[in-house]
């Protein structure tokens, strides 16, 4: 069951109450956000939704040490002779070191046997950092001697554990923008009716071009890495993680940003984090943890407010921001700024959406120190426009940002976390896209995919492709999700590769001469022997280190970049033929 279901249980009841017609009649004439929310929060507490939710969900799973024990012993089975899954039995040993109860021996154990895949890894240096972390931690006197015997063994082999890969460092292709100083200085904003913001290049740009590398405002850790990834930066950091002190899904990978994590969001959704993680999405989480992460950068939620209110505040993008005198504050007007689509969106739209946000600002509201802070009701109502707001910016806006690892060919990447990213968003979508972005660590780079002469826009694509969807599937989706009708040039149909490509030496004999379908259904061959070569792409330039971060050489950078420039503009050369 999922918050898709308790909106669906809340429609039912209201049918069946035979009170759907004037509902939806009374809640379509609430002008203000926070109104129509407050009005299906009203109807979830009458039609008895509220107590239902509580009693299935738990909002926290707490610290417990049979189960640490039981995660210890899982984990010991995959590091035994027989099995020697390490990765796994490190998985479940930071899970076990999540679940320990306070001061219990659970930690300082769990602490100990992730210092003995650490040795088996030659990581003496986290080996080390592990015996102190049990050490601190009471590691039972009994079993000293394992951890001094470690100890001294690791202390012996340092000097021999060789210096981690520097990851690659990119560079845009030309000068830094005047303003922008994270992006190519030939790229710039513009607007139209029909697209709204978007994004073209002043010069032409070849394939292989990195345009911009944008950071992201905030992001969320998915909960499947919970075991793995810091909640506060996502760095893969599983040598090292020490736990939330209070619940069983966060843990962060130094005090550091366990301090940070805490300060700005962790304090709100820690009281209720799992009945966050079992009902909502990631596009609903981000949508929270930018509220809360806003709310955090002011000393009250009034100055937020004044913040939000101000006019030079609305409607605000990456290219009206002061990167002279830059903060977090700075950022967030970007992402405050990002676009909403709410005057596209139908009542029910509207409803599914307000029955979300009632939910969350109602636990949150209930169940979290966010209490304490908003003191009256001003203060609630704005918090609940803010999370509506954001809640209606995620899905067009947010980013998933996605570990550079192939599993198969249907899913091309292994997201890990999501973001909100001022610049990447201002991209519009094209079902033939000319960028592609990866990312390196949360830093979201922006690459050419085709040549792009000067005065062009820049197009990204939002999961709709023209060789991987029939046009009517993708023109619904994009309609449905991102509340536009697609004019992109595959769409419209001259998109010149589906009339040209029959030329091209690379199309099988039996397809030469066929009707525009079967060079369709070659394309979408094309594509799918282009995807495999862009994954290698990816992978060749993150080349994935067992053990604790990600790098990449510059040989390894270049060697990729080539087979990216080699694949890619095949598409182009086809097209031009
Ligand atoms: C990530 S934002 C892109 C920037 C946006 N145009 C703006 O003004 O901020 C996504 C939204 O842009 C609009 N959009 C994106 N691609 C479009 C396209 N090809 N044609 C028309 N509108 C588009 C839609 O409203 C969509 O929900």
């Amino acid at each position: 069951m999922d918050i898709y279901d308790v909106h669906e249980d809340l429609v039912k009841t209201l049918y069946k109450a035979q009170k759907i017609l004037g509902y939806s009649k009374e809640f379509n004439e609430i002008v203000e956000n926070h109104g129509k929310v407050n009005y299906i929060e009203n109807l979830l507490i009458t039609y008895q939704q509220i107590p239902k939710l509580e009693l299935r969900f738990q909002l926290r799973v707490n610290k417990n040490n049979d189960k640490s024990l039981q995660f210890r012993k899982e984990g010991n089975q995959f590091f035994s002779l027989n099995s020697k899954d390490y990765f796994k039995a490190l998985e479940l040993y930071n899970k076990s070191i999540c679940f320990a109860e306070e001061d219990s021996e659970n930690l300082s154990i769990g602490y100990a046997n992730r210092s003995a895949i650490l040795f088996e890894w030659k990581r003496y240096r986290e080996c080390l950092e592990n015996i102190q972390l049990a050490r601190d931690a009471n590691y039972p006197e009994r079993l000293r001697h394992k951890l001094d015997e470690r100890e001294k063994k690791c202390l012996d082999l340092l000097s021999t554990q060789t210096e981690d890969a520097k990851p690659y460092e990119f560079q845009l292709v030309s000068r830094h923008h005047e303003k922008v100083p994270f992006i190519a200085d030939c790229l710039e904003m513009r607007s139209s009716d029909e697209e709204g913001r978007y994004i073209y290049t002043k010069k032409d740009l070849r394939p292989g071009d990195l345009v911009a590398i944008d950071d992201p405002f905030c992001t969320i850790l998915l909960p499947p890495v919970r075991y793995i990834r810091c909640a506060n930066c996502t760095k893969e950091n599983y040598l090292t993680l020490i736990p939330c002190p209070n619940c069983t899904s966060a843990m962060f990978c130094s005090k550091k940003c366990l301090e940070e994590g805490t300060n700005s969001f962790h304090q709100y959704e820690c009281p209720i984090i799992d009945f966050l993680f079992t009902l909502f999405n990631k596009i609903h989480l981000i949508a929270l943890r930018v509220s809360l992460v806003a709310l955090s950068l002011f000393g009250t939620v009034d100055e937020l407010r004044e913040f939000c209110n101000e006019p030079c505040n609305q409607n605000q993008s990456a290219f009206d921001l002061n990167y002279q005198k830059f903060s977090k504050r700075e950022h967030y007007r970007a992402i405050h700024g990002l676009v909403t689509n709410q005057d596209k969106r139908s009542v029910s739209d509207f409803f599914q959406r307000g029955t979300i946000a009632a939910v969350l600002k109602r636990f949150m509201i209930h169940r979290t120190p966010l209490k304490d802070i908003l003191h009256d009701e001003d203060s609630v109502n704005f918090f609940t426009d803010l999370l509506f707001r954001h809640l209606q910016t995620a899905p067009s806006n947010m980013h998933s940002i996605s570990l550079i690892e192939q599993k198969d060919e249907a899913k091309d990447d292994f997201s890990f976390a999501s973001g909100a990213f001022g610049f990447a968003s201002l991209l519009n979508h094209s079902c033939a896209p000319n960028t592609v972005h990866i990312y390196s660590g949360t830093k979201l780079l922006l690459f050419v995919l085709r040549p792009i002469p000067a005065n062009s826009v820049l197009y990204d694509n939002y999961g709709y492709h023209y060789a991987t969807q029939p046009r009517d599937v993708r023109l619904k989706n994009l309609e449905m999700q991102y509340s536009f009708r697609c004019t992109c040039e595959a769409c419209t149909g001259d998109y010149p590769l589906f009339h040209n490509l029959g030329a091209h030496p690379k199309v099988p004999e039996a397809v030469k001469g066929r009707d525009v379908y079967s060079l369709m259904e070659f394309d979408r061959q094309f594509a799918k022997d282009n995807f495999k070569r862009y994954a290698e792409f990816l992978k060749a330039y993150q080349s994935y280190y067992p053990c604790a971060q990600i790098g990449a050489t510059e040989e390894s950078f270049k060697m990729a970049l080539n087979i990216l420039v080699d694949a890619i503009p095949l598409k182009a050369k086809a097209a031009k033929m």
